[in-house]
């Protein structure tokens, strides 16, 4: 395991704490190791894209970030404090297929507003204007197309000005005009002050979004580099056999 702390370069490093620190993170299934010792730190500006061949243990890491997965030992730090409940309620996951309750646009946003005690139309409104489903309130969730329902699932997690938005392979079904819907909105959320962590697979989104990559290969963190510098020089050999299109094992 490497202590991926980034180095130079990136926005951000070094300059201030860190907003989001994994130490030692582990998690284990068994005799199997999910996540394995994993060190890191985020700085508070840009977007972290988190990169990894299937299996590496992208997905298990947001759930150890989020808190629906405890880690089996380490800890994770937001703004040098543990996670807990009352911080995770402050961040927001999106997953690769939107969970969207079988009720209307409106009712999905106002269910989780609800959740969160807090009021008002207008953060509705202002949630499904950013994704440009206005025209679309009171259709049935269900009923949406694949790239409507995933910016729903994006206007149900911005509602609550989360200041940490996940997401978790959000275009991997969708076409390419979708996917710039979603890729403008996610840039526009970041440039706003929230922090975004996101997961993909795809090299050239990659490209399009990061300020910094994580990339991690069988539940270890390979490599924590400025995007400039990963794409160009990356550091490890699977980083180099990924982003070559080689099979990395
Ligand atoms: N709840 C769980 N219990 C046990 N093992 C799990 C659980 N969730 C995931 N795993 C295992 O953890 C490993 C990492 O899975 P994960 O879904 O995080 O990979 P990933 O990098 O997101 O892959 P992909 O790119 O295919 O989505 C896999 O071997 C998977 O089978």
């Amino acid at each position: 395991m490497r202590d991926a702390v980034l180095h130079g370069g990136a926005p951000g490093a070094g300059l201030s704490s860190p907003l989001l620190t994994l130490d030692r993170l582990r998690l284990e299934d068994g005799a199997h190791c999910l996540i394995e010792d994993v060190t890191l730190r985020l700085q508070s500006d840009g977007i972290t894209v988190v990169m990894g061949p299937n299996g590496a243990g992208k997905s298990v890491l947001l759930r150890l970030l989020h808190g629906l997965t405890a880690p089996s030992a380490g800890h994770v730090l937001w703004k040098g404090a543990p996670l807990t409940p009352e911080i995770a309620k402050r961040h927001s996951l999106v997953f690769q297929k939107p969970v969207l309750l079988r009720r209307s646009v409106a009712a999905n946003i106002d269910f989780i507003l609800r959740a969160r005690g807090l009021r008002g139309e207008g953060l509705r409104w202002d949630a499904l204007r950013r994704v440009g489903l206005l025209d679309k309130v009171s259709h049935p969730a269900r009923r949406l197309s694949g790239g409507e329902q995933q910016r729903l699932a994006l206007a149900r997690a911005l509602v609550t000005s989360p200041e940490l938005l996940m997401l978790d392979e959000p275009t991997a079904n969708l076409d390419p005009g979708a996917t710039q819907m979603i890729e403008r909105i996610v840039k526009e959320t970041a440039n706003q002050g929230t922090k975004v962590i996101f997961v993909t697979h795809d090299i050239g989104q990659a490209r399009r979004l990061a300020g910094d990559v994580v990339f991690v290969h069988k539940g270890q963190l390979e490599e924590h580099s400025p995007a400039n510098q990963f794409f160009t020089s990356p550091q490890t050999a699977a980083a180099k056999a990924y982003l070559s299109g080689d099979i990395v094992t």
